[in-house]
């Protein structure tokens, strides 16, 4: 297996003042027992609620932190003995942070990027022109990092963690921020790197649709705690979860009958909303309205990661 977590835990040590001279030590328990595998090529979603544990999990998983338990592998190494050596096999992109020199155009640091990696000269030219051509950054090498919007910058972020050609990319929270263009452009490029490419990619994200359009895995945490690790559907069913067709009628209708297929939750003048299970597609339901109903436009909006799992708690608890 690529990457390997075996019973691997993180404890913190927090102080924290509580009067004037007093402290309170305190443990948190960041990760606990964790363990997975991803085979070479996969593409797998890691979510969670916040604080769950994940960004701690990357940060374990680049050895920039040293486990406090558990034995934790990556192509063989172990990241946080050997975090220079596995450097060269991994890219890491943090969606709130750049690696990029905010100063400088961006082709500046590629060229900074290629001496700190040593970079075979033909290889780096290879890896720049694709990255160019396939995130579109042709009219923006020049332009200083701090000038780009932020879709800019994140595409010239990857871009960054992709010149050396690692294995492996983790990829915390990619499309945050993003509006729908940016994220489709740097969702397609994902796609093709780890077709193409064969490129490994783990996916930090609280889009669900990120995970739905690029993983046919997701894993999720919650309070340190691995609590899914299966298909998308399946974390669906297992949360019960719900996504909302919102549909504008031409005039204020009684609420639409769509039988079994879903329920109208709310109605506001022409508008409506009509809850339906999140694993099934929207187009059967939206072919039905849309032949009975005067149907003027309509969106479809996703559940959110949290209230997924809340659901799977309150499925188990009365289970
Ligand atoms: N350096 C640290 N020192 C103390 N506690 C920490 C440290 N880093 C993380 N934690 C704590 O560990 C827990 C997990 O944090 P982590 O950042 O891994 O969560 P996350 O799932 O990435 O959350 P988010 O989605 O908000 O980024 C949190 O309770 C956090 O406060």
């Amino acid at each position: 297996m690529f990457i390997e977590v075996d019973g691997v835990e993180k404890v913190f040590d927090v102080r924290r003042k509580t009067g004037f001279l007093k402290r309170e030590r305190r443990q948190v328990r960041a990760v606990d027992s964790i363990s997975f595998t991803v085979a070479r090529g996969e593409m797998v979603g890691y979510i969670g609620p916040n604080g769950a544990g994940k960004s701690t999990t990357i940060k374990m998983l680049t050895g920039i932190l040293t486990p406090s338990g558990g034995r934790l592998r990556v192509a063989g190494i172990d990241p946080s003995r050997e975090r220079r050596r596995l450097a060269h096999r991994i890219g890491v992109v943090f969606g709130q942070r750049t690696t990029l020199w905010w100063d400088l155009p961006l082709i500046d640091s590629y060229k900074l990027m290629h001496r700190m990696y040593r970079i075979p000269d033909a290889r780096y030219r290879e890896n720049l022109d694709r990255c160019v051509e396939l995130l579109e950054l042709g009219g923006l090498l020049e332009v200083p990092v701090r000038q780009l919007s932020l879709g800019q910058r994140m595409r010239g972020d990857i871009a960054a963690a992709l010149l050396h050609d690692p294995e492996v990319l983790y990829l915390d929270e990619p499309t945050i921020g993003l509006d729908v263009i940016s994220k489709a452009k740097v969702r397609g490029f994902l796609r093709e790197l780890n077709t193409d490419r064969g490129t490994t990619v783990l996916l930090t994200t609280h889009d669900l649709q990120d995970i739905e359009q690029l993983c046919s895995r997701v894993m999720v945490i919650d309070h340190g705690r691995m609590v899914y690790d299966g298909a998308l559907a399946g974390l669906h069913e297992a949360g019960g979860s719900e996504r909302i067709l919102v549909v504008d009628l031409e005039r204020e209708l009684a609420p639409i009958e769509a039988g079994e297929a879903a329920r109208v939750v709310k109605v506001e003048g022409p508008r409506q909303w009509l809850a339906f299970p999140a694993g099934e597609s929207a187009a059967g339901l939206v072919a039905r309205i849309a032949a009975e109903y005067p149907l003027v436009d309509l969106s479809v909006r996703e559940p959110d990661i949290e209230a997924v799992i809340a659901r799977m708690y309150a499925d188990k608890a009365t289970a």
